[in-house]
C-alpha cells in the first residue's frame, strides 16, 4: 500500500506539489490526470523517492520512503517523463545493465529478459543502440526496465506517449495484465486511456487534489452524462421536449440540427422522452444515449477548482 499524507514541494517561492493526501492499494490501477504543469511528474517522483518532499511524506507498506528510499525502491518500477536510457547502448546491454542493477541471478535475468522483451515486442531493436531508436520504441524499452525485476509497485510516467495507435492498445493490455495484485499509478494526457486501463482517476490541477474516484464516477459529472440526442428528419415542433419530466435543459446544433435534452441530476430521461416522440409522432432519424465526455468534465474540474 502506498499511503500520502499532506505531500508539499515548493521550488523557491513556487509551490509545484500543495497539499496532497491519498492512499493506493494492490489491484488499484491509478489514472494520475492534470493540465500541463499540474504536478503530476513531481509527485511521481516523490513517490518513488528521487526527490525529497519539502514537508509531508511518502509511506510505502508503512515504511517511510525518506528514511527507507534505498530498500523501497527494490519494489517499485519506475519509467520517468522522455523515458531516459543511456543513449550509447543496445536495447539488449541496457536491459542486461538494468537487470543487474536490480539484483537479479544469472537464471532469473535469462527469464526475465526473455519474457520482457516479448511482452513488449523488442525483437527487433535488441541490437540498434538507444540513440537510434523511434520515440515509441524508446518508451517501450523504458518499460520494459520499468518491469524487468516485477515490481509490486509500477509508476509510469506517461507510457503510451509517442506511440502509434497499435502499440498504445498494446501497452494498455500489457498494463491491465501486469496490474494483478499490483499497484499501478500511470500519469496520461488521453483521456480515454483512463476508461481503457484505469479502475481509479486522480486529478490535480495547481499541485492541489481536484478529484478522486472511479472512470464512472467521472463520467457522471459530466453534464452529458445520459443526455439524449435526436435528430429529426424534417422540422417538427420540439418545444413540448422542454416539458417532459426530468428534463432540465435542451440545445439545438445550428449546423446538424441536432436536439440535445440534459436530464436534471440523477433523472432517467430515455423513457420519457420515448414515451413523447411516439405520442407526438415526432420524425426521428436517429436517438442516441451519452456516456458522458471526459474531456467535458476535465476542462470543467480542472478549470473551477475542487470537486473531490
Ligand atoms: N526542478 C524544478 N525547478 C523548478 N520548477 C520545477 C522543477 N520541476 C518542476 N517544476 C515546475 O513544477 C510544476 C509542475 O511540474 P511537473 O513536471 O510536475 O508537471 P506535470 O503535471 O508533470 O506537467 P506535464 O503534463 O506538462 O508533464 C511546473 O510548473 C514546473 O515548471
Amino acid at each position: 500500500m502506498i499511503s500520502v499524507k499532506n505531500l508539499c514541494k515548493s521550488f523557491g517561492d513556487f509551490t509545484a506539489v500543495d497539499d496532497l493526501s491519498f492512499e493506493v492499494k494492490p489491484g488499484d490501477i491509478v489514472g494520475f490526470l492534470g493540465p500541463n504543469g499540474a504536478g503530476k511528474s513531481t509527485t511521481m517522483k516523490m513517490l518513488t523517492g528521487f526527490l525529497t518532499p519539502t514537508s509531508g511524506h511518502v509511506r510505502v507498506n508503512g515504511r517511510r520512503m525518506s528514511k527507507n528510499a534505498t530498500v523501497l525502491q527494490r519494489d517499485i518500477g519506475y519509467l520517468p517523463e522522455g523515458a531516459p536510457a543511456y543513449a550509447e547502448m543496445t536495447t539488449f546491454q541496457f536491459l542486461n545493465f538494468i537487470a543487474d542493477i536490480r539484483g537479479l541471478n544469472k537464471r532469473e535475468k535469462r527469464e526475465r529478459l526473455k519474457e520482457v522483451i516479448e511482452q513488449v515486442e523488442l525483437y527487433d531493436v535488441l541490437d540498434k543502440t538507444i540513440d537510434t531508436l523511434s520515440k515509441g520504441f524508446r518508451r517501450r524499452v523504458g518499460l520494459a526496465q520499468a518491469i524487468i525485476h516485477n515490481p509490486q509497485i509500477l509508476i509510469l510516467d506517461e507510457p503510451t506517449d509517442g506511440l502509434d495507435p497499435n502499440q498504445k492498445q498494446h501497452v494498455r493490455k500489457l498494463i491491465k495484465n501486469l496490474s494483478k495484485d499490483k499497484i499501478v499509478i500511470i500519469s496520461t494526457h488521453i483521456l480515454e486511456e483512463v476508461s481503457a486501463v484505469c479502475n481509479r482517476v486522480i486529478i490535480i490541477a495547481d499541485g492541489a487534489m481536484q478529484f478522486d474516484g472511479t472512470p464512472l464516477q467521472l463520467q457522471q459529472q459530466s453534464r452529458y452524462y445520459q443526455a439524449v440526442t435526436l435528430k429529426l428528419s424534417y422540422a417538427a415542433d420540439i418545444t413540448g421536449l422542454l416539458e417532459i419530466p426530468g428534463v432540465k435543459d435542451m440545445q439545438v446544433d445550428k449546423e446538424t440540427g441536432e436536439v440535445t435534452l440534459f436530464p436534471e441530476q440523477g433523472k432517467y430521461i430515455l423513457g420519457p422522452i420515448t414515451e413523447h416522440v411516439h405520442h407526438y409522432r415526432l420524425p426521428i432519424d436517429r436517438l442516441h444515449v451519452d456516456e458522458g465526455r471526459l474531456d467535458d468534465v476535465f476542462v470543467h474540474i480542472t478549470s473551477h477548482g475542487s470537486h473531490k
